[in-house]
């Protein structure tokens, strides 16, 4: 019997750039590339956290800038294809352009749950730039199964290859992503992917309950580098699937090698789930906010835990970044009136 094959996408030189607070070196980004390649991993993305264009106050500025790295993982790759992510309203069509110049061969355009026709022309893009082209829905657990396939329908109209349900809170639970996963494999005729952060710790699970309701494109990161608790771990995914028979195409030794000798070295702390990361799960809040929520905790002298708990109660979405502070000051505010009306003993 031929073995169901499992397309594995590397997010380390993307996701990861959140943890890496966006300051990859070009040296990080060669090394890891060259691992990747080594392994026969088909796709990796390389992009600013928050996608092409990303690199501003607001999400971060880079330490190198991202048409460059694409261009150094590119140089090194025989057998990998760089992706790049691309939100519209942060990256544009020009930002595309100039990336394919610099080696990227797919393109993922990332929108919200609710807001894939903000992305048709770039879905076009790609199509004409003869990219593959991937639709990423965002925050899936904020939006009904209906929702999920009205959106992703969207996108297969617009020319999408594939549609990713992204779990960017790491909020879903496996009984949740199998629903989502099927009721898109039932109704579209493209592929189907699946994007999980391990706040709740269910990346794995949640990855192969995709993977058994009908997923083929699976996302992950090398030691899991990636926004909050980090993704799915890729060389841990790699030996789990092939377990269960699938096929990955994937060098298991070579993955792990690149996993522990090139990222484990330059990784700022190790990607595990600590109280903040459990709350972005529990509550629902983007992974990407946990660095920026630390930041305004500390600022304010506040608990980080009681700004992603009002976030998650007013539903915050990517783009929102500067809530994060107005929060962290109304907590601070409130609590220091508290704090004078208390009665004194
Ligand atoms: C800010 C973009 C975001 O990091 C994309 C992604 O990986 C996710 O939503 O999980
Ligand atoms: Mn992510």
């Amino acid at each position: 019997m031929t073995k169901r094959s499992v397309e594995i996408l590397d997010v380390t030189l993307r996701d990861g750039s959140h943890s890496m607070k966006h300051a990859f070196t070009k040296e990080q980004v060669r090394e890891t590339a060259k691992g990747l390649d080594k392994a026969k991993v088909n796709y990796f993305e390389v992009s600013h956290g928050d996608g092409l264009g990303g690199s501003s106050l607001q999400y971060g500025l880079s330490l190198v800038d991202e048409l460059e790295l694409i261009e150094v993982a590119a140089s090194v790759c025989e057998y990998s294809k760089i992706s790049v992510l691309l939100l519209p309203g942060i990256g544009t069509k020009n930002d595309l352009n100039d990336a394919v110049k610099a080696g990227a061969k797919m393109v993922r355009v990332a929108t919200h749950i609710t807001e894939a026709d903000v992305a048709k022309q770039h879905i076009e893009l790609g199509r004409e730039l003869g990219l593959k082209t991937v639709g990423f829905l965002m925050m899936a657990h904020m939006a009904p199964v209906e929702k999920l396939v009205e959106q992703a329908k969207l996108f297969e109209s617009y020319g999408a290859e594939v549609v990713y349900v992204t779990d960017s809170a790491g909020a879903l639970l496996p009984h949740e992503v199998t629903e989502r996963i099927t009721a898109l494999k039932n109704e579209l005729s493209c592929e189907i992917g699946f994007h999980g952060h391990n706040n709740l710790s269910m990346a794995m699970a949640n990855t192969v309950a995709a993977v058994q309701a009908g997923a083929t494109y699976i996302d992950g990161s090398l030691r899991a580098l990636g926004a909050g608790s980090g993704n799915t771990q890729t060389e841990v995914m790699v030996a789990v699937l092939e377990k269960m028979g699938y096929n990955t195409g994937i060098d298991l030794y070579s993955i792990i090698d690149v996993a522990n000798d090139v990222v484990a070295q330059y990784m700022p702390r190790p990607q595990e789930i600590n109280g903040s990361s459990l709350i972005m799960g529990y509550s629902g809040v983007y992974s990407s906010f946990l660095l920026h929520t630390e930041k305004a905790a500390k600022r304010f002298g506040i608990d980080e835990r009681d700004i992603l708990i009002e976030l998650g109660r007013m539903q915050a979405v990517g783009g929102q970044e500067d809530l994060i502070y107005e929060v962290a000051a109304k907590i601070a505010h409130n609590s220091s009136n508290t704090h004078t009306e208390a009665p004194i003993s």
